[in-house]
């Protein structure tokens, strides 16, 4: 690529999409995820579906967007019940190293984490620009906290450092598709993600975290030079 020119994320994230998409075989269930680049998974899935290329491929959804694009491209979709998923396919706000990440920034985190951790592989997809060296890096942590006494919650997510703000994009907070609010937190510099997260999640008030630690089996990141396959 020519110094100075402006890669296209749009394109790399369809790059990383179409090698996860790869992975999807006739007869699967497959986690559908949410955000940008999902899309571009979902709507490969679709058109391998429709040519004929996949059959009885099943979608469990992780979002009410994900799941009416997925039907909108033909892919059969089903609630998610005990059974593991043979895969899942997802985007991220942040990567570490060890694939370590922060999701929810689209505001799906508690369905895409409900399904995510029945798969039997969780495969990320992303450009380059969610790679990081530390978790917080660039984004924050989105944590999903009930309506009801959301002030108290956030106040006893300040006392544990936290410094953040309610996601609030225009006059009314953002609601979930679970009906909950999402407090954006700012990270510490140095902290350990798992004994946080425990701390977080023993909050009252607080339903899930966007850490999703340990989970992801494979990232496909997608840079101009190709797509690099990262495990932990
Ligand atoms: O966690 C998510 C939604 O809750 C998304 O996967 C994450 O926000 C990445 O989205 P995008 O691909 O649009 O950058």
């Amino acid at each position: 690529m020519p110094e100075n020119t402006v890669p296209d994320l749009e394109a790399l994230k369809k790059e990383a999409a179409l090698r996860a998409v790869a992975l999807v075989h006739s007869g699967m269930r497959v986690g559908l995820g949410t955000g940008s680049t999902a899309k571009y998974a979902i709507e490969a899935i679709g058109e391998r579906v429709l040519s004929g290329d996949l059959k009885g491929v099943v979608g469990v959804a992780t979002s009410d967007a994900s799941e009416a694009l997925a039907r909108q491209v033909g892919i059969p979709v089903e609630p998610l019940d005990p059974r593991p998923l043979d895969l899942a396919i997802d985007g991220a706000d942040e990567i570490d190293p060890r694939l370590n990440l922060i999701k929810g920034l689209g505001g799906a985190l508690l369905r895409e984490k409900l399904t995510e951790v029945q798969a039997r592989q969780l495969v990320i997809i992303a450009d380059q620009t969610k790679l990081v060296t530390r978790l917080g890096e660039k984004a924050p942590l989105p944590v999903e906290i009930a309506r009801f006494g959301f002030l108290s919650t956030i106040e006893r997510l300040r006392a544990l450092g936290l410094v953040g703000r309610l996601r609030q994009p225009g006059a009314q907070p953002y609601v979930t598709d679970n009906g909950n609010y999402i407090f954006d937190a700012g990270l510490p510099a140095s902290f350990d993600a798992a004994a946080f997260e425990r701390q977080i999640k023993g909050t009252l008030g607080v339903v899930e975290t966007g850490f999703f630690l340990g989970m992801a089996d494979v990232a496909f990141v997608a840079a101009p030079e190709g797509v690099r396959e990262l495990r932990p």
